[in-house]
Order: structure tokens, then sequence, then C-alpha cells
């Protein structure tokens, strides 16, 4: 592992670093199914047909030549009826119409749509063989037009788009039938540290409870990754070291928490010296200043996070997430920054961009408002708890004062 102790990098540059290290996963082509919702689209996918598909009525009611109610009150002969899932395509001749209903192909000799409401179904009900419509209806009115939403062969999504209920609904309404997409990355969890007891655990002086193996499987679930191994080390270097060649050569990632700090048990940082393709850096962020990354001999990467709860959770927000982002092959790697004016001040980091996480308060504007105290924002796992997102305040900066307006991220609703 190179060591780079006395010079911090930037957040920047520690993120190009580890994006240089990763790769796009395989693609897999499979047929469209439900369970697709969150993976990445590996190819543009285009209409196999027009949306709608053809001419279809927008309401149920009758289907008409459009210039037989121009002086409505009219009666027209019901020849017939047309409901969703028909084929037939009755041929109406001047004074006829048919039933149709929501969704059901408009006959190619109809131009226009009547809703019962507008007729004299109204009252009778639909069983008629003759109905008066009250209103004139332009050609073209309750009619959804064949392609006046997407034409064949229009572009539905694109390679790198994450497949959305939204965007998932539009290709199988498109017709596609197999998806190329991204194979998901299998990742491990290695939580580390003595000190910590399974929650719920009575507790002796210097033990608590274990909260970031929750922490990071949670965020993976909020990536569209499911945690294929959440694993447990005491502060050991021969366990350690042996956990992590286990789960490098199963895993394509191993996020780990704890031990990568100076101290004399900070057993990560000194079993990953080994390691030729991981780094050691400090990285100029408060929190979630010491970082280990890089690629095992076994293959995986590993992002070995400090062991601080909120420290862990920003890096996995600055690094690790861009990072699985591009193993997942998504085009947009980072959360679109917004502008929120802090609703009261706090204090900076000073010469080190301050990641702090805040709430929003909903007004004219967009406000937030910090979750935990400014200064101890590392350990403060309670606080962190409301937060919605992260108020991003560049070095340079000693203080944000209320009314200030700064740069955020929406990590939660
Ligand atoms: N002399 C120095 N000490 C420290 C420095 C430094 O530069 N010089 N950096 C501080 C910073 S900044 C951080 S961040 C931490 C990094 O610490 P480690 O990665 O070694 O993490 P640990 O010491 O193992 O734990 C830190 C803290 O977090 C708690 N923790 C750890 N794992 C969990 C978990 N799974 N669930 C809940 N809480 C956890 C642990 O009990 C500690 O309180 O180092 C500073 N020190
Ligand atoms: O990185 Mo530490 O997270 O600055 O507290």
């Amino acid at each position: 592992m190179k060591h780079q102790r006395d010079e911090a990098i930037s957040v920047d540059e520690h993120l190009a670093r580890l994006l240089d290290l990763v790769h796009p996963l395989t693609v897999k082509t499979v047929p469209i199914s439900p369970a697709l919702h969150g993976a990445v689209l590996a190819s543009d996918v285009f209409a196999g047909h027009a949306m709608p598909l053809w001419d279809n009525s927008a309401m149920d009611g009758f289907a008409v030549r459009s210039a037989d109610t121009a002086n409505a009150p009219a009666t027209l002969e019901v020849i017939g009826e047309v409901p969703a899932g028909s084929s037939w395509d009755p041929e109406l001749l001047a004074g006829q119409c048919v039933k149709i209903m929501t969704g059901a192909p408009l006959p190619s000799t109809a131009d226009a749509v009547v809703r019962i409401e507008d007729t004299s179904a109204a009252t009778t009900g639909w069983d008629v063989s003759t109905v008066q419509v009250n209103l004139p209806v332009p050609a073209g009115k309750d009619v959804r037009a064949a392609g006046e939403d997407r034409t064949a062969g229009e572009l539905i999504a694109r390679t790198g788009e994450e497949l959305t209920a939204a965007r998932l609904s539009a290709l199988a309404a498109a017709g596609a039938s197999e998806l190329s997409v991204r194979t998901s990355p299998r990742v491990a969890v290695l939580i580390t540290g003595a000190e910590l007891r399974s929650p719920g655990e009575e507790l002796a002086r210097g033990q608590i409870p274990e909260s970031n193996s929750f922490l990071m499987s949670g965020l993976l679930a909020e990536s569209g990754i499911t945690a294929a191994t959440i694993a447990h080390c005491v502060d050991d270097e021969h366990l350690v070291r042996a956990k992590l060649a286990e789960l490098s050569a199963t895993h394509d990632a191993i996020l780990s928490t704890g031990g990568v700090g100076p101290g004399d048990y900070d057993v990560m940082r000194k079993v990953l010296a080994d390691q030729p393709r991981v780094y050691a850096t400090r990285v100029r962020v408060r929190p979630g200043q010491p970082q280990c990354a890089g690629r095992l001999i076994g293959g995986a990467m590993i992002f070995a996070l400090p062991g601080n709860p909120v420290s862990a959770a920003v890096s996995f927000e600055l690094f690790v997430r861009p990072a699985l982002r591009a193993m997942q092959g998504h085009g947009q790697l980072q959360r679109p920054r917004l502008q929120a004016v802090a609703a009261v001040g706090w204090s900076t980091a000073g010469n080190r961009l301050q990641v702090l996480p805040i709430v929003f308060e909903h007004g004219q504007s967009l406000r937030c408002a910090p979750a935990v105290a400014a200064g101890r924002i590392s350990h403060s796992v309670g606080g962190f708890g409301a937060a919605q997102g992260y108020a991003l305040i560049p070095d340079g900066i000693q203080q944000v004062h209320p009314g200030d307006t700064v740069e955020v991220l929406r990590t939660a609703p």
C-alpha cells in the first residue's frame, strides 16, 4: 500500500483515483421483468411500435363521424360495440356510430368519440339501437392518436440509465422483450472493532451497539445493491487478512468500517499496507478524512472507511456510491447539487470541505439546517438519523450565516 500520510488530497482527487480503478461489470441480456427494477441499461432502447399503437378512444362512449354531430342534437344508429381488446373495424356510414370503450381501437371510418355523458344513453343505459348525441364534437375529440406519445423507433431509454418504475414500464409499453443490463456488483460489508456488540445486547463499559452494518447495508440498498455478505471481525491482523482474502475471492467490492486511523489497534490500515494497489490517504474533507481504498490482490475493490458512523456515511456518499455506480454502468455518477438557504448559521471546517448532515425546511425556497452539531459531526449518529442530505461547504469559508445560499445534496425525501 502506498502511504500518503503527510499530504492530504482533495475529494476530487481521491474520487478520480478510485474511478480509475473501477470498470463497469459485465452485460447480460435478459427477458424484461419487474425484477429488473433498479438495474442499469447497457444499451439504448427504441420503441418497437407506435405509442399508442393505433388511434383509440380516450373515453367510454360512441365512436362517430364528427360531421354527423355538427347540427347536434343528432340521432345516430348504433351498429355495434368495440370493447378494449376487440379487433373489429366496423365501417360507419353517414348517421351511424358504434359503442366504444376506453382504449379500444377507433374504427377507421370514425374520427371522434362522444362520451356517454353527452348522449341519451346517459339516462337509458348502453342497451340501445339508436342514440341521441347532445353536443357537436370536433374531429379528434377524445381520440388518442397513434404515435402521439412516441413514434415507432423513437428513443425510450439510454445506456447508463437506471430502470426506475417509470422507465421500466415505458419499455414494457414500447414492446421491449429483452433488455441488456449490467450485472450488479456483489458487495460485502466488513465491520471491524472490538468494542462493538449487537444492538440490544447488554453492554459493559467500553462497549457500544454496532450500527455501521445497518448503515452500510442500507446505503447499498439505497444504491440498488443488496449486500451479499455482512461480516464482522475483531481487531486482529491475521483474522482481518484472512477475512479480506476470503471475501475478495467471492465479491466485486468490500466495504469495511473502522481501523483506518493512526491508532495502535487500527488493524485495517496495517493489513492493507501489504496491498500494492491499495493506498491510504487523508482527504481534505470533514468528516471522512482517513481513507484506504484500491484493488486487492484477490481482485475485489476495497473501500476501507473510517469507523465513526457519520464519517463512514459521508465517505460512502462521496467515494463509494460514485465508484459503485461506475461498476453498475450508471451514466450519472454523482447526485445533482441543489441550492438551499441556510436557516441558521454554523461554523465550517475551515481549510477542508465540510460535509454537514442537514434537514430540509420547506417554505418559498428550499431551506436547510444542521442535523448534528457542526463541530462534532463524525460520531453524532443519533442526530444523523434525521438527516435528509448534506450541505457542502468549500474550504476557505469560515462561517455560514443565516440566509446564505449553500450547495446541498438531497439523499432522502
Ligand atoms: N491521533 C489521531 N486520532 C484520530 C485521527 C487522527 O488523525 N489522529 N483521526 C480521527 C478521525 S478524523 C477519524 S474519522 C477516526 C477514524 O477512526 P478509525 O477508522 O480507526 O475507526 P475506529 O477507531 O475503529 O472507530 C472510530 C469510532 O467509531 C466507532 N465505531 C467504529 N465502528 C463502528 C460500528 N460498526 N458501529 C458503531 N460505531 C462504530 C468506534 O467505536 C469509535 O468511536 O479516527 C480519529 N482518530
Ligand atoms: O474523518 Mo473524521 O471523520 O474527520 O471525523
